[in-house]
């Protein structure tokens, strides 16, 4: 009875392997039973099944390496290198795999507690008798009891086998894919790091197309866990109809065994009726019993055949779907690789791009340095633009001032104009008046310097001296001398200091006065130098020619005036035309003519018109030319002929319309030596003569003009009649008396000085004072007139 205690006490215990132990120390046997589907080493724990994913060992109990014949594991379980999925279906491969093996080994379990069991029975029966009806009913109550607690155990053992087993799956599994994710995440985040911003659409894209595959894994994990969830039921359902065909089957045995040691003659020692009625009652329920029982093992058996192949099928199915979840892996890791690749070369096109966009930028900068630099000038030149602009301004503004004050100062221009014009016909009104009372003839005396010759023969020095503008004095064997001129010219007095004392002929001769300019002295004294000057100091003709153009240029908004001239030699009191060709001077016939109003001309004469100084100067040298050629041909000195320069100007007021017709005369006469002196020869007495005549002709109409004589006795030589509308009337005269300073020239010299005094009347004897005074009081008339001012009424 204690063995019994103890089989029912063990027999509650839900601890297997430590009842299963004790069960074989009770029977004495050894544990002998080996799952020829198992290792022993196989690995049914969590801890176990979390090191296999971990890649860890386990040896007796402990992680450990897959056995072979985990290959479907090892084939599909591939590395760490597939991303982790192949681990996931190596775990739900061997949890499934583990779920088999502890179903079996508790059905084992169950065997072999049934055949211990059997086994004891049988031991047992043989030692039943009398008692073994009585402990029959007992004994199938235990069989009941023992068959329900062996459904618990099971009932229990499944449940710990599927919701323990399923829920340590669902952790192991969701840590699984927490570890994959943020494998994934770590992957994506290298991955992003390296890829630039440009790429981010393609990593954007990759990302939907693995939270795509996420989305298709766990759906596949969803039908992985339906079809475990059947695969569990199904073990459930194996398992209970097992179970219930052990038992019945233990049942069914214990029957047997009871019926057969009772037909085998234990009955036949029971003598009671009652008892064999019982028995056989018993027997006979024992008997439908076990055949129930047998047809519940068969039905089971069948059963059992079905699950077995319904799980062999979903087996079979869950590899399929393993196998293609796999492949899918697979595609699809392939897939993301290939992406990534795609996307590293895309990456690496987009480094290259930013490198060449980097070189770019670098251009451009350099190009933007370029454009600051040329921003930085035109900047500069729109500062200075500014600053001229604000110049311009200023200028502008005053500019306006000035041209305000240039409005000012036109009008008192023009006042000042209106005032010269009143000044300059007041200016020609005094100047004629002062011109009048000097008398209308006026000589200056122009001493000439020393020639080389001169000065290197000491033919006795100067006798003249120059005792002031007006004075000059001769000092020679007889006496001491004093002459009075309008103005002396000392030697070193040069052209142009002469000149500006004559010009203001030039411009009477504009006015519509008859103007001549004539030079007398002896020959050698200076006449020409004067009159004609040289080419590097030209006389007063050339400067006379320069000046009337002057004139006329600026007066020319008032006056149309009109140039002409003829040029004549007067030779042995025979006129020559200089503006015509020498071989045809003897064939003319020159005759001088006046007009009804005085005026003389030269009748055969050449006239030129002239409209310039350029003109006029060319004519006037073709002259000279002609007087050279003419002087050679007749072997004779140019210096022993008269020579006039006769310019007739025609002046047409503009405004008026008025016509002043005016002369300028310039007359450069032949030498005044005394005939004793100049030779012997017949021609040459003649030619001193015609000089002599024409020279003292010249001076007895000077002299009538000076005295104011009814007669002038113009007629008497050429000379005085070409020269009759240009001495007296209102003709303007000017004589220079020329003079050389040398000892040997002394008679010669007095005698040019005293003719040029006859001119003037001017003598040196009693009359000199009152002539002092007259000369006094032209002197401050002139020199007013020079400043500008008025001449006191009283001085005129
Ligand atoms: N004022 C002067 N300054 C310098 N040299 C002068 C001056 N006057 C005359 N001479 C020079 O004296 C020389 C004689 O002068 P010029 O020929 O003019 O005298 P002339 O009186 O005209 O003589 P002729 O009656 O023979 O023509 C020339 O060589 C001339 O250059």
């Amino acid at each position: 009875m204690d063995m019994e205690f103890d089989f029912l006490y063990i027999h509650q215990d839900r601890n297997e392997h430590r009842s299963l132990h004790v069960i074989k120390e009770e029977v004495g046997e050894e544990d002998t039973f080996h799952d020829s589907g198992t290792s022993g080493h196989e690995p049914d724990s969590l801890e176990a099944i979390q090191t296999v994913v971990n890649g860890g060992d386990m040896v007796e109990g402990r992680p450990s390496p897959p056995s072979p014949s985990d290959g479907d594991v090892d084939d599909r379980g591939g590395g760490e290198g597939r991303g982790g999925k192949p681990e996931d279906a190596a775990i739900l491969l061997h949890l499934e795999r583990c779920s088999h093996r502890q179903t079996r080994r508790t059905l084992h379990e169950l065997k072999e507690k049934y055949e211990t069991l059997q086994h004891q029975l049988s031991q047992r029966a043989i030692k039943l008798d009398e008692f073994s009806v009585r402990t029959v009913g007992s004994d199938l109550e235990s069989l009941h009891i023992e068959q329900e607690t062996i459904l618990n155990s099971l009932e229990s053992l499944n449940s710990i086998a599927s919701s323990d087993r399923l829920v340590d799956e669902l952790k192991l599994r969701e840590m699984t894919i927490s570890q994959l994710r943020s494998k994934v995440l770590q992957l994506e985040k290298d991955r992003l790091d390296k890829v630039p911003f440009d790429a981010a659409k393609e990593i954007t894209r990759l990302n939907n197309n693995l939270i795509q595959l996420e989305k298709a894994r766990d759906e596949l994990t969803i039908q992985n866990f339906s079809l475990k969830s059947k695969l569990s039921d199904l073990t459930t359902k194996i398992n209970d109809p097992a179970a219930t065909y052990q038992i019945a089957k233990e049942s069914l045995s214990f029957r047997e065994n009871l019926i057969q040691n009772t037909e085998n003659g234990k009955l036949k020692d029971v003598d009671d009726p009652d008892v064999v009625k019982v028995l056989r009652k018993a027997t006979y329920k024992v008997t439908n019993d076990t055949q129930k029982l047998r047809q519940m093992c068969t039905e089971l058996v069948n059963k059992e055949e079905e699950y077995k192949k319904r799980i062999t099928d979903l087996e079979t199915e869950v590899r399929n779907l393993q196998n293609e979840n796999s492949k899918r892996f697979d595609k699809a890791i392939r897939e993301m690789e290939n992406r990534l690749e795609i996307t590293s070369q895309k990456l690496e096109a987009a480094e290259r791009y930013l490198t060449s966009k980097e070189e770019e930028g670098n251009m451009l900068k350099l190009d933007i340095d370029t454009l600051n630099d040329e921003n930085k000038r035109l900047k500069e030149n729109l500062n200075e633009l500014i600053l001229k602009q604000k110049d311009y301004l200023e200028e502008t503004s005053q500019k306006a001032v000035l041209e305000g004050r240039f409005t000012r100062l036109a009008e008192e221009n023009r006042v000042l104009a209106e005032d010269f014009n009143r000044e300059r016909v007041l200016r020609k009104k005094y100047y004629n008046q002062v011109e009048e009372m000097k008398g209308k003839i006026r000589v200056f005396c122009r001493v000439r310097p020393m020639s080389e010759g001169e000065r290197r023969q000491e033919v006795g020095g100067e006798v003249t001296a120059v005792e002031d503008e007006f004075t000059l004095a001769v000092n020679t064997q007889r006496g001491h001398k004093s002459f009075l001129f309008d103005r002396v010219f000392q030697p070193h007095d040069d052209q142009d200091a002469v000149f500006q004392d004559t010009n203001a002929l030039i411009q009477s001769a504009l006015d519509g006065f008859n103007a001549t300019i004539m030079a007398y002295g002896q020959t050698g004294s200076g006449k020409t130098y004067t009159m004609l000057g040289t080419q590097a100091n030209p006389g007063i003709a050339p400067r006379a020619f320069q000046r009337l153009f002057q004139l006329v240029e600026g007066g020319k908004a008032r006056h149309d005036v009109y140039i002409s001239a003829y040029m004549m030699e007067l030779y042995n009191d025979k006129l020559i035309d200089l503006f015509k060709p020498v071989h045809t001077v003897e064939s003319e016939r020159l005759e001088i003519k006046r007009d009804k109003k005085g005026s003389v001309h030269v009748q055969g004469a050449t006239v030129r018109n002239v409209t310039s100084a350029r003109d006029l100067g060319q004519a006037f040298e073709e002259g000279l030319m002609n007087r050279h050629t003419a002087s050679t041909k007749m072997n004779v000195e140019s210096s022993r002929s008269h020579l006039l320069i006769v310019i007739c100007l025609n002046v047409t007021s503009k405004q008026t319309g008025n016509v002043l017709k005016g002369k300028l005369t310039l007359v450069d006469l032949a030498g005044s030596e005394r005939v004793s002196k100049s030779g012997a020869s017949a021609d040459q007495l003649r030619e001193a003569n015609s000089i002599n005549k024409s020279l003292s002709a010249l001076g007895d109409v000077i002299s009538a003009l000076s005295s104011e004589s009814s007669f002038v006795p113009y007629r008497n030589s050429k000379l005085t009649m070409l020269l009759q509308d240009s001495l007296g009337g209102n003709a303007k005269t000017l004589v220079f008396v020329n003079v050389s300073p040398a000892s040997y020239n002394a008679d010669e010299t007095l005698i040019s000085l005293m003719y040029a005094s006859r001119i003037k009347q001017i003598t040196n004897n009693i009359s000199k004072n009152s002539d002092n005074k007259e000369i006094s009081r032209l002197k401050s008339i002139i020199n007013k007139l020079k400043k500008g001012e008025y001449p006191d009424e009283e001085a005129l």
